[in-house]
């Protein structure tokens, strides 16, 4: 049976809590306050009219800034929230990788905590059995099976969590940001496992602000903003939208507020496409820009572990990236100007360069991506330099 989701006119009230504000003017006045002044019981519209469907191959983004109500509307289609009205209609296995200690109980087992959680999920019993060593084996706690949950690591209970949660491949994945969990060695176990489930997935729905990310794996898009859909459609439309109202919050003084996230700061994308020799100065050009679809102008490479800021950044037009991101300001291509002592060539770099971008050069640590033709350049440098060498 195919898969689908239909979303009718969904809206979501929820009751919220408010005391009076109120000066303390000592303990006995907020003690009195608190016992006689009750907080006031008020609804609260988090969704209103919600309206979308989701086929086969459908892989939609929800953009919106900080609380604009994304994770609240994924977990309406995980029935975590029931609508207060409208319907929705989920057809098929439904997976969120949304809370990965979702279900968890810390003074059961490891073991114990992957049939409650399985179970939790709706697999059976039986299935389950079948599922537990290779949940072990793959969050690495195969000796911890038998220890209390509480005993381990935040880290350990994310590995146990994303290791149950993608055991099985779902028609439906709802996803919260995209998961990374633990050290390197197992972030690229994730990572491909990830790839995998959402290959396999029939439809997605992804929120996050990593821009990169939803132009990657999302074909549609819809903008959420004050729990209302502003805009639906194509991936890359969808983007230009939420760029255009970021930039139109910008313009109004507004913060965007949609880099607050574990990292704290905007997240920076971009590519080192190319880097030669003018006037003395090393030049990387290339393009960058953030999840607020702004453009950063720190630019930094690293030369065998030292770092070298740009002295002078320059922004050009880049419409095939800007067209590729939905990107309201096009200018997102740059030229980093670079003094880089001891250096008279390409040559001389070596191959290990690192290029990293942020919105200042003391913030610059994002790493960009280094386009083939980089790479290619500093490698022919450098066989040029040997065979120089041999004659
Ligand atoms: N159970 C709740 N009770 C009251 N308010 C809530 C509840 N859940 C969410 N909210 C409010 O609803 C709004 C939307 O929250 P939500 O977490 O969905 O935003 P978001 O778009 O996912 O934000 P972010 O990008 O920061 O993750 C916020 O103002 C939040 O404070």
């Amino acid at each position: 049976m195919s898969a689908y989701i239909k979303a009718k006119g969904i809206c979501l009230d929820v009751p919220a809590f408010l005391q009076r504000e109120r000066e303390a003017s000592g303990w006995l006045g907020l003690f009195m306050g608190a016992a006689f002044d009750p907080p006031k019981r008020r609804l609260m519209r988090l969704l209103s009219d919600i309206d979308f469907e989701l086929h086969e191959g459908d892989r939609l983004a929800i953009l919106g800034r900080n609380g604009a109500g994304k994770s609240t509307l994924l977990r309406v289609l995980n029935n975590v929230y029931q609508p207060t009205s409208g319907t929705l209609e989920v057809n098929g296995s439904c997976q969120a990788l949304l809370n990965m200690s979702l279900g968890f109980s810390g003074e059961a087992t490891v073991r114990e905590n992957i049939y409650l959680r399985g179970i939790a999920m709706g697999l059976k019993a039986a299935f389950l059995r079948h599922q537990v060593d290779p949940i072990l084996e793959f969050s690495g706690l195969r000796e911890k099976a038998t220890h209390r949950l509480r005993t381990l690591s935040s880290g350990q209970k994310m590995r146990l969590g994303f290791a149950i949660s993608t055991s099985v491949q779902n028609d439906i994945m709802l996803m919260d940001e995209w998961v990374g969990a633990g050290d390197a060695e197992f972030m690229a176990k994730a990572k491909d496992r990830m790839q995998d489930r959402v290959g396999g997935a029939k439809i997605l729905v992804l929120a996050s602000h990593s821009v990169g990310l939803l132009r990657n794996i999302c074909n549609r898009g819809i903008l959420l903003e004050q729990g209302r859909i502003i805009y639906e459609g194509d991936i890359t439309s969808a983007l230009k939208n939420y760029h255009e109202l970021l930039a139109e919050l910008r313009a109004r003084n507004v913060v965007p507020e949609v880099a607050e996230e574990a990292a704290g700061g905007a997240q920076v994308y971009g590519c080192a496409e190319t880097i030669r020799l003018e006037d003395g100065l090393f030049v990387v050009k290339g393009w960058i820009l953030n999840s607020e679809g702004a453009v950063p102008g720190g630019v930094v490479v690293e030369v065998d572990g030292r770092r070298y800021i740009a002295d002078r950044v320059e922004h050009h037009s880049r419409r095939d990236v800007a067209a590729h991101f939905g990107l309201a300001d096009d200018r997102c291509g740059f030229h980093a100007y670079l003094d880089i002592p001891g250096a008279e060539s390409v040559r001389d770099l070596g191959d290990s360069i690192q290029v990293f971008g942020g919105d200042a050069p003391e913030r610059a640590d994002a790493p960009l991506r280094v386009a083939p033709g980089f790479t290619t350049q500093l490698v022919n440098a450098r066989r040029n330099r040997t065979k120089a060498k041999q004659h």
